[in-house]
């Protein structure tokens, strides 16, 4: 299956309000209300992250750029000869999404992923009201996630054998220390060059997510987003630091959704055919604190989810 970038991602919200605030105010997406909830803008398309009016809060799917219609058609096939269940998107949701057409089915995790075909843009200039220079998507996806796979086998199984992921590396998180439970960090990539798209964390997550991450151009737009965050009281949820895998300088903050966001600068792009798969023992090669917010209690779930 060709899937070329991770092209959006929904959230359901009891509030879509405070997603408006977030991400005027601290992320400097630009906020669309639209018929179907807020459409949030990165860039020159119509949306990247789509808000929806939710019974709770929480990560709601993942869609994945198709090129063209005879790779959907593909796409499509690919599910059926795998045995997968899909659906249809309605129209409405195909028109929240400003996309042509899209699919949808659940991985062995029970996360929902979309396949969407062709986008609608008018191509209207972005404009930050953060003033944000720019957000880093041209070729490479809006930016990554990191989702729930507690049956980590099967999930990761689906996700290369059926979805056409490659494994970048991966590293065994050990929360509790050496001697304490395993926890499994899968790192894919899809069609493009960005280190990765998808990460698998093997445990249950209650928001359904660990984290987004989007790219700024410099560390001064990570610098000026850090400084939102403390204006608004927004909590940190892992320091400033450079992750060995990916080198990507960032810090980690909490959103509305229950999960956090990766906000950095600087990751580097992979040539695929020169990539050799490498297990990580360490997550950064300085920096990232994640006992500010991913405390000792989050840890412990983490550990007695795995
Ligand atoms: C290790 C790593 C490499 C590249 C990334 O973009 C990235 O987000 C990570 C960290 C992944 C992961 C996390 O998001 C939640 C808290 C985790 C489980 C840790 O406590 C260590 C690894 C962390
Ligand atoms: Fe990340």
């Amino acid at each position: 299956m060709d899937i070329a970038a991770l092209a959006y991602s929904v959230i359901g919200s009891t509030s879509p309000a405070q997603w408006v605030r977030f991400a005027e105010d601290v992320a400097g997406f630009s906020a669309h209300q639209m018929p179907g909830g807020i459409a949030l803008r990165m860039d020159e398309r119509a949306g990247r992250l789509f808000v929806i009016n939710d019974t709770q809060d929480r990560y709601f799917a993942s869609g994945w750029e198709i090129r063209t219609a005879a790779e959907f058609a593909a796409a499509q096939d690919a599910l059926r000869s795998h045995g997968v269940t899909f659906h249809n998107g309605t129209d409405e949701e195909c028109a929240l999404r400003h996309v042509l057409d899209m699919v949808w089915f659940l991985d062995p995790s029970g996360n929902r992923h979309e396949l969407a075909y062709g986008y609608r843009s008018d191509f209207d200039r972005f404009i930050s009201p953060a003033g944000v220079s720019r957000f880093v998507t041209d070729g490479l996806g809006y930016g990554h996630m990191v989702l729930p796979a507690p049956n980590f086998d099967q999930t990761r199984a689906f996700m290369t054998d059926v979805l056409g992921f490659g494994l970048a590396d991966f590293m065994v998180h050990r929360p509790m220390g050496a001697d304490g439970p395993e926890q499994r960090i899968d790192f894919m990539h899809c069609g493009n060059g960005r280190h990765h798209s998808l990460a698998l964390f093997e445990g249950e997550v209650p928001s359904g997510c660990v984290h987004l991450m989007v790219e700024v151009e410099t560390l001064d737009e990570v610098g000026r987003a850090y400084d939102r965050m403390r204006a608004s009281g927004t909590r940190l949820m892992a320091t400033l630091g450079k992750h060995t895998n990916d080198h990507m300088t960032s810090f980690y903050m909490a959103t509305p959704g229950g999960f956090a966001l990766e906000y950095g600068f600087g990751g580097r792009t992979i040539d695929w055919d020169r990539h050799t798969a490498f297990e990580s023992t360490s997550v950064s090669l300085w920096g990232h604190d994640f006992s500010v917010g991913f405390g000792a209690d989050e840890q412990q779930q983490m550990a007695d989810a795995a």
